[in-house]
Order: C-alpha cells, then structure tokens, then sequence
C-alpha cells in the first residue's frame, strides 16, 4: 500500500494520517470544509510536534510534507486504500460510500471504514465492489494504542482482509485482532456497557465523576477512568456507539442513558468542546 486516503481528519482520522505518512506512505485526506481541513492539519502538526519533541520522530515537518489536506472528493481517484473516518452516522457513512465507490479507479482499491459499530456490511451493499469493502478499526488515541480491529463482512474478499492485516501490522506497526461483522465488534461490545454503567452510577448520584474514575484508576488499574474516557471518545461518538449496539441486540445493557442523551442534546460532547463530564482549556 503506497496511496492513502483518509476520509474526515477528525480526531481519528488526523491520526490514521499521521501514522501513515509516519510509515512513509502518500496520504491525502479530506474533510468536508477549508476550515475543517485545515483544523485536521493543526491537529496533526500538534500531535508530530510533540512525537518530535519526545524525539520519537526526526522531523514533523518531514512527515507532514507526506500529507495533502483536501476538500473534494474526487481527489480519492488514483487511491490504493481509502480510510473512512467521518462522524458515526449511517446514513452519512453510506452515502459517502455510494461517492466512494463512484470515485476511486482501481478495482483493486480496499475501501475501509474505522467506524466504531456500524456492521460493514451496510456500507458495502450499497457499493458495487462489496467484496472490497472492510472495517479497519483504529483505537484512540491512534498513535500511541497498538490495536486495530480487522472486520470483514460476509462477503469480503479474504485476499483484502490479509491486505489489510500486511497494512496495520506490516507498514503501521499496529497488533490486529480478528472480528466478526456484528455493531460495536470486540472491543466496544465490552467497552462502551461499561462506559454506559459508569453514567448511569453518576446519573443516579450514587458517586461523583471523580470518585468514580479514581476508583477505576486505582482499584483496576484502568489509564483513565470511565467518565474520563467518555469524554476522550467524545459523548457523541459514544451514544451513537450505544445506538447502534442497542438496535443490533436489543439489551438494556447497550442503551444510552438519559444523561448522555441530554448531554449531546446540550453540546457538550468531551475534550473536543471543552466540557463533558470534565471542563478542558
Ligand atoms: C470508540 C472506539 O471506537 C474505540 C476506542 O478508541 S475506545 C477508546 C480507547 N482508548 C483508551 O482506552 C484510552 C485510555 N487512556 C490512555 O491510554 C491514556 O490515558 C492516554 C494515552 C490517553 C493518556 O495517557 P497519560 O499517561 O494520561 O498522558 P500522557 O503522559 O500525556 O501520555 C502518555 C503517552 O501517550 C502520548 N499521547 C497521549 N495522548 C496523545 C495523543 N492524542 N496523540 C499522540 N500521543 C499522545 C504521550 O505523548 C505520551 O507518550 P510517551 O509515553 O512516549 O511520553
Ligand atoms: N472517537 C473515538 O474514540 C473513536 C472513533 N472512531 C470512529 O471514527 C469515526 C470518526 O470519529 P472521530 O474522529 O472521533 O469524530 P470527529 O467528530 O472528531 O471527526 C469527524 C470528522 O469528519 C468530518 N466529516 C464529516 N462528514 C464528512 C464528509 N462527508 N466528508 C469529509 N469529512 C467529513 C468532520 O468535519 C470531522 O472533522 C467515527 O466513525 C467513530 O465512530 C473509532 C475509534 C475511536
């Protein structure tokens, strides 16, 4: 894989780029506005920035010389792999996918998807090359957690599923895992319950949001706790992680409690706004 394109350079697709172009691949990514792209460039030079002041880079400028910050889709054309990274919304996610499949040449082309639930195969029936269609699923933040989640549908290609593990493991350095196509995978199946049961304690006011992290901090070794983690995540993201868990199965255990709900409702969605359960400067 020589040509990347990563598309949405949010949180996670800022960081997709950056540890691609890290591995000396082409990488362009597009965002949905000039404003949005060059917000995805800010992030990304903070982030090579601090990777060159630790001394775990030589040169950040080198590395973002690697990556072009786009806003027109088309630009996708001559891309080997292309990495879906936009906001967690299926009817968004699909019609992009529907653009995608119209715009890159190749029929060798991987198109992926990093979302954190939605199962692949609603994106690659609405694509004519379902067969290439995969999820490829990055864990926050993206440079510094070796995991990605490797999520062929039931109609996938093998030969793209060990494309994209010689991918992440080969020219990333990421550890995959193995997942069926089933909303929220391995990882979030387990993760965001916990995360939901950690709102629901401090909904009902059994604890405070910091008792409840340090209680996880300390008492389980956890890097950071729930709510803390919620908030990194983002609460959006979060919700619409139990949304698409609750319509897949149904338990009570995967549904959004009231306080998410209104929380989103209010903006107030993480470090990514300044305030969640946490404020941020
Ligand atoms: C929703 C989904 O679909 C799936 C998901 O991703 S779920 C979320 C999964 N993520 C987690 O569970 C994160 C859990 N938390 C952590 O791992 C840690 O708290 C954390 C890495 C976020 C911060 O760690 P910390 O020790 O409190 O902070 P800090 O000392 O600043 O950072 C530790 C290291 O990570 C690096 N780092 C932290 N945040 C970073 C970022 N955003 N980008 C790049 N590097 C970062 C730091 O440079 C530092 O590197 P060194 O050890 O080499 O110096
Ligand atoms: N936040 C997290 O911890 C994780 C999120 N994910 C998944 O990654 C995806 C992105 O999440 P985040 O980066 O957190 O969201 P984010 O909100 O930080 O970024 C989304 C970006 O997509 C852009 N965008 C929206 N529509 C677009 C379009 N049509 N074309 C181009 N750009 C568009 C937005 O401008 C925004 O910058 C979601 O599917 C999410 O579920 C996966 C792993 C972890």
């Amino acid at each position: 894989m020589q040509k990347v394109g990563v598309v949405g350079g949010g949180l996670m697709g800022s960081g997709i780029a950056e540890v691609s172009a890290r591995a000396g691949l082409d990488v362009i990514v597009v965002e949905s506005s000039a404003a949005a792209a060059e917000a995805a460039k800010g992030r990304m030079t903070k982030s090579l920035e601090r990777a060159e002041s630790k001394g775990k880079i030589d040169s950040a400028a080198d590395v973002l010389a690697k990556v072009r910050f786009e806003t027109d889709l088309a630009v996708m054309a001559d891309r080997e792999l292309v990495i879906e990274a936009i906001i967690e919304d299926e009817e968004i996610k699909t019609q992009l996918f529907r653009d995608l499949d119209k715009i890159v040449e190749s029929p060798d082309a991987i198109l992926a998807s990093n979302t954190s639930s939605i199962p692949i195969m609603k994106l690659g029936v609405v694509t004519s090359r379902p067969e290439k269609v995969i999820g490829i699923h990055f864990f926050n933040p993206v440079p510094v957690l070796k995991l990605v989640e490797l999520v062929p549908s039931i109609v996938t290609d093998p030969d793209v599923t060990e494309q994209a593990r010689a991918f992440v493991e080969g020219q990333l350095g990421k550890q995959a895992i193995d997942c069926q196509d089933r909303a929220g995978f391995v990882v979030n199946s387990l993760l965001i319950p916990f995360v939901l049961s950690a709102i629901r304690m401090f909904e009902s006011g059994f604890a405070s949001a910091e008792d409840i992290d340090r209680g996880m901090v300390l008492g389980a070794a956890h890097p950071q706790g729930p709510l803390a983690l919620a908030d990194l995540i983002g609460l959006d993201t979060t919700k619409a992680v139990a949304e698409s868990l609750y319509a897949e199965f149904k338990e009570p255990l995967y549904s959004a409690p009231p306080l998410l709900n209104r929380m989103v409702d209010a903006g107030l969605l993480g470090r990514k706004t300044g305030r969640g359960f946490y404020t941020y400067n």
